[in-house]
This record gives C-alpha cells, structure tokens and sequence, in this order.
C-alpha cells in the first residue's frame, strides 16, 4: 500500500519523486556517513560509511521508482532508437540489477546544438632556441647550476629575449605562453644581479627583489626555484610569505632576514602593516607574475599598499611584470611605477626567418598586433563536448574512467568553479568510481583522487600539491587556486567541468598540461545553452575540436560495474549499442543518486555543492551574461549533476519559511496548512538559493558562525589570495 502511494506520487512529474524517495533512501541507510576520516597515514579521506548503500530489495524499489516514474514522455535526445527489452529480457540471471530503463536522464535534455569552432588562425610560439646559457654573460657557477640542477641547458624563446633586456637594467613588459619558461627569465638575470653586488649582501640587508605572485602554491614553487638557483650564492637568501603560514614565524625570519622576498599580495600586506622589521631600503627588483591576475580588481588595493611602501623606502629598482595574457588594461599596469619599459612578446615565431633573438615588438609601444590573441602550446590538443545538464556528472565519469581505468599514465585536472562542489564531487566520485560503496560484485578500482582549493588548511594544500606533483597518474579535482603559474609535471589533460570565466583564465588553466613542448589535452564541458563560449573563444584565436558526449560515454560498455539488466547484443545494431550506453550511464547516475541519498550529510554536501555552484554562475562577468545566465539553468536538470533526485526542496520551503522569499509566500497562502507544498518557478527558486546561501538556516547554524563562514567565503576568491 505505501509502495504504491509512493509510484502513484512519483508518476505526477519529476519534481515530486525525490521528496519520497529521499525519505525511503535515508531510512534504509541511515547508517551512512558522509564524513572524511584520518586514515593510519594520517591523510583525510572521503568517504561513506563502509556499508553497501544499495540493497538488492533497495534497488528494486528504486528501479520500480524509475521505471513508473519515466515511463512518461519520449526522450528528446538526438538520434536515439527507441528499443526496449522484451519481457523476458527483464530477468538478467547472475546479475542482482533490477530492469533499468533510460528515459529519465535522456529524456526532456534540450537539443545538443551543431557547434562550429570558427576558423581561426592560432597563435604559435617557438618553445626552444638553439642557443645555450654559455653565451650569455653569466656567473659560471649559475651555468653550472642551470645545467646540474636544473637540467636545463639551451634557452627558450622567451629566455633568449628576455634575459639580455633584464640584465641590461631594463624595464621589461614580459608576455609569452604557458609554460614557456617565464620564471627563469626573470629568476636568472635576478639572481646574476644579486650575487654581483659588493660588498656582498648580507641577510641583515633585508630583501633586494621582492616577487609577488597570486597564488600561495605558485609562492611556494618559485621559492623552490630559487633555492635552487642560489645553491652556489649561499650569502644570498631566500624566503616565502604567504597566507596559512604562522605570522610569527615569518616575522621571526624577516627579521633574521630575507633577501629575496617572494610572496602573496595579501601577506605582504599584512606584514607591511604589522611588521617593524620589514624594510624596504635596499630593495633593486620588483617582480610581479601572473601580472594580470595580481592586478585583478580586489588586489589593486593590495599593490597600492605594496608600492606606496616600496616608494617610501626610496630606492630605485628594475620592474619586471610577466604573464600568458597580458593585454587588457595594460597601460594600467605600466603607468605602476615602471620606467620605460620594453614590451617582450615571443609572437608567431614558427616562422624561421623570424630573429627570436630580439623582441618581437618595438621596445617603446605596447603589445597591440594580436593583442586579443592568446598563444597556446603546439602540441596542445583543445576539445570540447556538449552536454547537457542531467548528464554531465555520468559523463565526467566516465571521461574519469576512461582515462584512469583503460588507458596507462593518465594524469588529469579537473577545474570545478567552487570549493564546496570540489569537496563534494571528489568524495562522491572516489565512493563510487572506486567502488568503496558497491555492493558485493563490483570490484574496487584505485584512483587517487585529490583535491585543491582556497577553503583547505595550509599544511593539507601543501601535502596535496607535493602529492600530486610527484605522482605519475591521478585525478586533482580543484578550483582556480591551480589555475595559475602551476608547474605539476607529466599533467595528460585539463578537464574544465565549469566554463572559466574569461578566455584568460581558460588559457592559464589548459596551460597546466603541454608544457615547455610536451604534449597535452584540454576538454571544455559546455551545456547547450553554453555553446557560444566557442565564439568568445574564436575571437582570441582559440580553437576547439568537438568530442562526442556519446563517444565518452560509450567507455561506460567496457565497464560491467555499470552494466543494466538488459541484454543487448551490441554486435547487432547501432541502435542496441546506444540502448546498452544509456542503461549504463542510467546505472552510474542511480549509483550516484543513491549515494547521496545515502546519508542525510551527503544530501546536505550535495545541496550545498548546488548553491556554491549556482553563486558561482552568477559571477560570470556582464560580458559573458548572454552566455553563462542564471536564467538558463534548469535547476531540476543541474541537481542531477550532484547527484540529487532533485533540486532541493527543503531549500525552497526554508526560504519561504524565512522571511526571504515574500512571493513565494504569497503563493503558499491558502494552500496545504500541514506541509506546504510551495511550488517556485526555477527562476524564483534560483534566487532563493543564491539568497539563501548564508541565510538560510538549513545546516542551522548560529548567526555568528554563519557570519564567520560568509567572511571566508568573501576573502576566498579563489583567485588571488593573501
Ligand atoms: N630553458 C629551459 N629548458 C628546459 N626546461 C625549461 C627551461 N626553462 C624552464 N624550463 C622548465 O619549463 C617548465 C615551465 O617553466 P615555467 O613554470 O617558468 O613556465 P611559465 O612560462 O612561467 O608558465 P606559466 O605561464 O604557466 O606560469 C618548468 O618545469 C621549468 O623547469
């Protein structure tokens, strides 16, 4: 009798099922946890609870709950036969997975519209020279160094032209593509200058070059290159600033004394403020990588701070501002206090004829010629696919597993547009692509599986950035935190589930993989609604190459894990195949579902994944709005791809409940007094979830917490930070 209440309730439309069937899934596995545990190692780890979250009677009931419940409409997915097992089919011996039918997450997708990359004529940069270190005029032993240490023997491009302009006392204006080598071709005519000054520099000296960089890893990684640099000039030291580190021992060491200061805008602010031993004196160098990002808006405030300071000190020194894309408001950035700089471009240099030698632009006028065009490595191969909403959780999967499961060596980032969804998609996906939560015949399957964003403690970022480092394979969920300046060897490919917010940032995010000439991929995630993107890419002379989705989820057949209760002879006909690739993917989405309806916690992560989501959909800059619009996300559809039945419910009532939503109120009046049953249309209620974020009460937190929480959410912009 309640068994067909429940199929009598779910049949009425999408959005009731999951009220009921939430309820049911938290019941039978109440024992969950969505929970991340200290393992003997002393790592975190996600996970569930170590129970099977699917009973084979769970399951049925779930598949009862489906079957009724799509039985409805006809999908409106291209191309798609409509096949269906027979009735004997329906009873799969030796396999304990209840009749899947696939309409429900093929069904009511929008049109995956054809997308054109316009043509485009990209921008190529030559990576190496053929001239070695030894024909600049450089100490021996920093030769020595390049060649023993750093294994590095010729020039690149930008090195080449770049080292001679620095080392003449020059201003520089520095733009050449990722990986390219940039951090060298300031590094090397720094430390050429430092270890020449007599008498010798003393600690007590306090910093001679200060080298600001957005990002606390890329602080760390450009420390690490110059303690190597300075092997052989022990008298010069280095040392790095920046948040989640103790002030009081960075204080302690600026007052033993630093030489060259690397740092976060933040800190060094911080430091400048509150730290008497800070003197700027004797400072010849100034630095700014990733020039573009640290003078983003939010951080100019920061570098007004830092000048100011530097200014006040009196002294005079060399600046040098260096990224992959600087263009826009570059006047901006060179009316800070540079003199006279020479603009340094390695532009289109396949062509032979071209003297990489000198730089490419005239020394006195900025980047103008291609100053819209971004350079991307050669051997980069750019994708993108079309998914729709509903589907792209199954199909970030089965990329994941296509790549980390049947192919070798595959090392891979995937940018997610906020911490909480990082958080919440790294569990869900180690829990059930790996099997921690399957039931007794699916394997386990061991991907290693990391995380990286601004809400993590300092020591785990570290811990997390050393490991993935030196891993051979694995997959790094993380947020724009490593979008930048990141060296993280031997990457196979960028994964950007969340469309950047600029062509920019796209460029320095599929920079992480095919550098300095090796070879790499970058897939683009795009919803229909999203496909314009390509154009805004198009006009900085990008240019991608279509991937199928059903090409990525057709890995899902190699997979028996995922295999439905229907028995397709795939040799047969195109039609069974594709029927076999939908039942599966049917399959991975009813894993991921009931996982997170597992546990109250993880419909709770899940929930609060979507919002973070769904704020960060509202940060696309005005430009980009026609494309990237709240008003286009179906919230239902985009629920899905965290694993809800549903966009949450209990949100929509909260808010009404509060005094948040006065319409929806309105709209409650006069209805059901027991348990409202507020009906939002989706744009309402995406505007109660981005309303409600903080306000909402659903993790019932106290005024002052809350408070706290959306503090750090502000000042982690994932971005820059301090
Ligand atoms: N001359 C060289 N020969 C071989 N490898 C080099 C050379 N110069 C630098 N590299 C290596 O190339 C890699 C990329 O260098 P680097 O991180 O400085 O690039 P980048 O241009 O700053 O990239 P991004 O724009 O992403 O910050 C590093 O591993 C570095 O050690």
């Amino acid at each position: 009798m309640a068994e067909d209440m429940l199929m009598l309730n779910i049949s009425n439309q999408e959005s009731t099922d999951s009220h009921f069937s939430e309820k049911k899934h938290t019941k039978s596995s109440s024992r969950q946890k969505w929970t991340a545990k200290k393992t003997a190692n002393g790592k975190r780890k996600a996970s569930f609870g170590n129970q099977d979250y699917g009973s084979a009677k769970q399951r049925k009931l779930d598949a009862k709950i489906n079957t009724k419940h799509e039985d409805q409409a006809a999908s409106t997915f291209p191309s798609k036969p409509k096949t269906s097992p027979k009735k004997g089919q329906e009873e799969h011996k030796g396999h304990d997975r209840p009749f899947i039918k696939t309409s429900s997450l093929f069904r009511n997708n929008p049109e995956i519209p054809d997308v054109l990359s316009p043509a485009v004529s990209q921008v190529k940069e030559k990576v190496f020279t053929g001239s070695s270190f030894q024909e600049l005029d450089l100490h021996p032993h920093l030769v020595a160094t390049l060649n023993k240490v750093l294994n590095i023997s010729s020039m690149t491009s930008v090195q080449k032209q770049t080292i001679p302009v620095l080392m003449s006392g020059k201003d520089a204006v520095v733009r050449s593509q990722t990986g390219s080598g940039k951090t060298l071709a300031y590094g090397i005519p720094l430390i050429q200058s430092l270890q020449a000054v007599q008498p010798k520099i003393k600690r007590s000296d306090g910093p001679l070059a200060v080298v600001i960089v957005p990002t606390r890893e890329l602080a760390q990684q450009s420390f690490q290159i110059f303690q190597k640099l300075l092997k052989p000039f022990t008298w010069i030291v280095p040392g790095v600033l920046m948040g989640g580190e103790k002030r009081k021992a960075e204080k302690a060491r600026l007052r033993k004394g630093i030489n060259v200061l690397i740092s976060t805008p933040g800190r060094l602010v911080d430091h400048i403020k509150n730290t008497l031993s800070i003197a700027f004196s004797a400072v010849r160098w100034l630095v700014l990588d990733e020039a573009d990002r640290t003078l983003d808006l939010g951080f100019e405030k920061d570098l007004t701070v830092i000048l100011n300071a530097l200014n006040a000190a009196g002294s005079t020194r060399q600046t040098v501002l260096l990224s992959a894309t600087l263009t826009e408001g570059l006047s901006r950035l060179t009316s800070i206090s540079m003199n006279d700089p020479v603009y340094i471009q390695v532009s289109d240099v396949t062509d032979e004829s071209v003297d990489t030698s000198k730089p490419s632009l005239s020394s006195q006028s900025p980047p103008s010629q291609q100053a819209d065009s971004y350079a991307v490595p050669d051997r980069l191969q750019q994708y993108m696919v079309v998914v729709p909403s509903k589907l792209r959780l199954v199909c970030l999967a089965a990329f994941i597993l296509a790549k980390c499961k049947f192919e070798r060596d595959q090392k891979l980032i995937v940018f997610i547009s906020s911490c909480e969804a990082v958080e919440f998609l790294v569990t869900l996906l180690s829990t059930v692509l790996c099997g921690k939560s399957s039931t007794a015949n699916k394997q386990q399957l061991s991907i290693n599986f990391l995380r990286l964003h601004g809400n993590m403690e300092q020591e785990e970022r570290t811990e997390v950035f050393q490991e993935f480092s030196q891993s051979k394979t694995g997959v790094l969920l993380c947020t724009d935190v490593a979008a930048r300046g990141l060296d993280l060897p031997q990457v196979t490919w960028i994964v950007q589930f969340n469309p950047p917010t600029s062509a920019a940032e796209y460029v320095h995010r599929v920079g992480r993989t095919a550098r300095i000439g090796a070879q790499g991929n970058g897939l683009l995630f795009l919803t229909p609604s999203e496909t314009a993107y390509v154009d805004v890419l198009a006009n900085h002379n990008i240019s991608l190459r279509e991937m199928k989705m059903e090409d990525i989820l057709s890995t899902l057949m190699q997979d028996e894990r995922f295999r439905g209760r229907g028995n397709w002879d795939r040799k047969k006909s195109a039609g069974a195949r594709e029927q076999d690739m939908r039942e599966r993917a049917t399959v991975l989405q009813t894993d991921f579902e009931n996982c997170v309806h597992g546990s109250v916690e993880s419909v709770q992560a899940a929930k609060k994944a979507l919002q973070s989501f769904v704020r960060a959909y509202t940060a696309y800059p005005s430009a980009l709005k026609h494309i990237f619009h709240i008003r286009h996300l179906h919230l239902g559809h985009a629920a899905k791809s965290f694993g809800l039945r549903d966009a949450p419910q209990g949100l929509s009532s909260a808010v009404t409940d509060s005094t948040a939503n006065g319409k929806a109120k309105k709209k409650a009046k006069g209805k059901d007094n027991k348990r409202p049953a507020i009906k939002l249309t989706a744009r309402e209620r995406v505007a109660s979830l981005i309303r409600s974020e903080y306000t909402s009460g659903i993790d019932g937190e106290s005024k002052s917490k809350k408070k706290r929480k959306k503090k750090k959410a502000n000042a982690e912009d994932e971005l820059t930070e301090g």
